[in-house]
């Protein structure tokens, strides 16, 4: 069995229950209330320029300048793709660039980011890829899970379309493929540490959600 394929069944779990958070399931049909949504975006535009600099740990710590360009490129990815995705939103919902600039983000994307600078810091390429790959795969299973799904908010609707794409399927399996190779190479220890990277990424990922439908913030001591 590949290592993608073992990884991906410790995490069904977690996964499934993503696609069954009440966040996902009012983006499909329509009913999650925008200030929810909001403070998902908010979140989220940390998150992206956090992920962006891990990306660009995995170009740096690349033992090869083909990995290097291609990790390179999925920076100027997250850029292009997710951020342009993230102006339109946010204009449309009236998030100011001051709102952005002044936002703090919840603890749980404060804390998933921080997991996965710690490991890019501390790894190799094959330990980035690992902590990164839940964010692309997860949400490319969820745009396929949500396509032929028309929800009643077109703001959820473009969200969907934008997951559900080939350009983005590409992308995702480029990384799968990435992470494969490297389990070849390296240490049954090293695909340990990789396995758990992945699956607290993956924990992440559903708290995420969570973070965002109950409007997570830091506590407020009076
Ligand atoms: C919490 C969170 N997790 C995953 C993504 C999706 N995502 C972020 S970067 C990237 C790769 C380049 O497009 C993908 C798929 C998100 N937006 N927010």
């Amino acid at each position: 069995m590949k290592f993608s394929q073992e990884l991906r069944q410790a995490v069904d779990a977690s996964w499934n229950a993503s696609f069954e958070h009440p966040f996902v399931q009012g983006i499909a049909d329509g009913t999650l209330p925008l200030v929810k949504f909001r403070h998902y975006l908010l979140n989220d535009a940390y998150y992206l320029a956090q992920f962006a600099r891990v990306q660009a740990l995995g170009a740096a710590k690349a033992t090869d300048l083909s990995d290097s360009n291609r990790m390179a490129a999925h920076v100027q990815g997250t850029y292009n793709a997710e951020l342009s995705l993230h102006e339109n939103f946010a204009k449309r919902l009236g998030i100011s660039e001051a709102e952005k600039a002044a936002f703090e983000p919840s603890p749980t994307a404060y804390a998933y980011t921080s997991h996965m600078l710690r490991v890019a810091n501390a790894g190799h390429l094959g330990d980035i890829v690992a902590v990164i790959l839940p964010c692309y795969w997860l949400y490319y299973e969820i745009g396929e899970r949500l396509q032929g799904v028309t929800s009643s908010e077109p703001i959820y609707q473009e969200w969907i379309n934008a997951y559900g794409g080939e350009w983005f399927r590409e992308l995702v399996q480029e990384q799968i493929d990435r992470l494969d190779t490297i389990a070849e190479q390296v240490t049954a220890a090293d695909r340990e540490r990789m396995k758990k990277h992945f699956i607290i990424s993956s924990h992440y990922e559903y708290k995420f959600w969570d973070m965002a439908y109950k409007l997570e913030a830091w506590p407020i001591y009076e």
